[in-house]
């Protein structure tokens, strides 16, 4: 049987802010979590003035709500100090509507501490929280040991170069050069010599010796990308030098000793490849000694926020904008995007937002247009779901979810009160799948209830059994 508890919100918000018509803001609920860090009983609080009960607040909490309101967005990551000497934290604030007599305002605070940054935040140049993330860190760790070649695999865009890069730097060849070759998009001849360079008169053009990558990168690493369109002859080539440790450059006889750790990507499957007789299989097993697979961006939404803020610092600060931020509903319309371009398209349409925005915050719509742009640029693109402030409030997994999870309102958006969520059968496979198969915290990273889940899986007819994707 189920308790009460299991009726109760997943997190509760720590505040809930009311503003009678004309009056000023009041605490209308405050959670246990921040009742205990000022010391005070829930009862002394609640009922009270907010200026009254955190008159040293900086920024003012009770500006913060109206600004809130008055703008009908969404405030997050607000950097806040509620008490003096206190450290400060992070407020996300959130219009909930109206107040029970129909004539007033409500907004939900949310807090999180500021060094709620999770360990693995940040590996190298590559950001990332989310399991499938620090699982790539915790092997490239791992590997970066070790002299074996490694191959990466994962969509275009996914960070499979930043990954190499990474390898790189962990490992005892970080003094020494790092290159990458594409090995797409060029003749056979002009990869053969930029790999292992040629000698002087070998072919029309070849006006003076020419050192390759594996020379260039010597006693370091090369990363070659696309490895999968490498012609089959350069692909005998290229084992050789493995095998050998040896290149001879083309039109040369002289074998030069190299010392390089090949780290290879591909965004192809290269058992394919190598069933089609695409890819040599000496190779491939060569090769594929050890493997670092890069997911999707879009099986691991929780990097988005912090990807997100990244690029937007970045990108205010190279184009000498004042700091930005993106509002709740933008994140999370981030979040439900499937983002075929990976991370490079989020860094590409962050870009665009913060060249296109003239105010500090960036809501979702500025990245509407971008999500339309690319359905009609190909129409076979995924598409995003429903944005947050349509009708339905988006089933995905919400920013900051390492710590904080959807408050019970934030499926209440300006606009949605009272709508119910209807959720399909694939978002709740993704979200389990993403919870590795533990229902409440699918449930939790669905915004809603365990005990709602449930409904919803009964209303679909699914059993936890059959949960998993194909
Ligand atoms: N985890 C990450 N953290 C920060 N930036 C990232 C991350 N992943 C990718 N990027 C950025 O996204 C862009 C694309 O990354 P990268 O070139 O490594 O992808 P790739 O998988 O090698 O792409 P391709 O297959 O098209 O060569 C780069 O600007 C990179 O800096």
């Amino acid at each position: 049987m189920m308790s009460l508890n299991d009726y109760l919100p997943v997190i509760t918000p720590d505040l809930v802010l009311d503003q009678p018509v004309l009056g000023s803001w009041q605490v209308q609920a405050v959670s246990e979590r921040l009742a205990t860090s000022l010391g005070r009983p829930v009862d002394q609080l609640r009922g009270r003035k907010v200026a009254a009960v955190f008159p040293d607040a900086v920024p003012s909490l009770a500006d913060l709500a109206t600004e809130v309101v008055e703008q009908g967005q969404d405030l997050s990551g607000i950097r806040i100090q509620l008490v003096p000497r206190q450290a400060d934290v992070l407020a996300d604030l959130q219009v909930v509507g109206l107040t029970d007599d129909h004539q007033g305002r409500q907004v939900v605070v949310i807090l999180r501490p500021l060094g709620d940054v999770p360990e693995a935040e940040s590996f190298h140049r590559l950001v990332g929280v989310s399991a499938v993330m620090r699982e790539v860190f915790r092997k490239v760790r791992l590997y970066a040991a070790s002299d074996a070649t490694v191959i990466i695999t994962g969509e275009t865009g996914a960070g499979k170069e930043l990954v190499a890069h990474a390898l790189h730097l962990e490992s005892h060849r970080r003094n020494k050069p790092f290159a990458a070759l594409n090995c797409t998009a060029i003749s056979e001849q002009l990869l053969e010599s930029e790999l292992f360079g040629h000698e002087r008169g070998a072919f029309t053009g070849a006006v003076r010796d020419h050192r390759g990558y594996f020379e260039r990168a010597d006693g370091g690493s090369l990363f070659l990308d696309e490895l999968g369109d490498m012609p089959m002859s350069t692909q005998s080539k290229l084992l050789r030098v493995l095998e050998d440790g040896q290149v001879v450059r083309v039109g040369s006889e002289v074998p030069r000793k190299v010392d390089v750790r090949v780290i290879g990507a591909t965004n192809v499957a290269l058992e394919k490849a190598v069933a089609n007789k695409e890819f040599r299989a000496d190779l491939y097993h060569r090769l594929a000694v050890l493997r670092i697979h890069l997911p999707p961006l879009r099986e691991r939404a929780e990097d988005i926020p912090l990807l997100a803020e990244r690029f937007l610092a970045q990108f205010s600060h190279q184009y000498g904008k004042p700091a930005r931020r993106l509002t709740f509903e933008a994140v999370r319309l981030l979040q439900s995007y499937l983002w075929p371009g990976n991370v490079r398209e989020l860094r590409n349409v962050i870009e665009r937002v913060v060249v296109e925005s003239e105010t500090e915050a960036i809501g979702a719509r500025a990245f509407a247009e971008w999500i339309r742009e690319r359905r009609q640029f190909a129409a076979d693109l995924p598409v995003a779901r429903p944005a947050p402030s349509s009708a339905s409030p988006l089933p995905v997994a919400l920013p900051w979810s390492g710590w904080v999870d959807t408050p019970p309102h934030a499926s209440v958006v300006p606009g949605a009160r009272g709508q119910k969520k209807e959720l399909s059968e694939e978002v709740i496979r993704r979200a389990y799948a993403a919870a590795d198969g533990n229902l409440s915290a699918a449930a939790r990273r669905l915004g809603i209830h365990r005990a709602t889940l449930y409904r919803h899986l009964q209303r679909l007819g699914l059993k936890r059994g059959e949960l998993y994707l194909d």
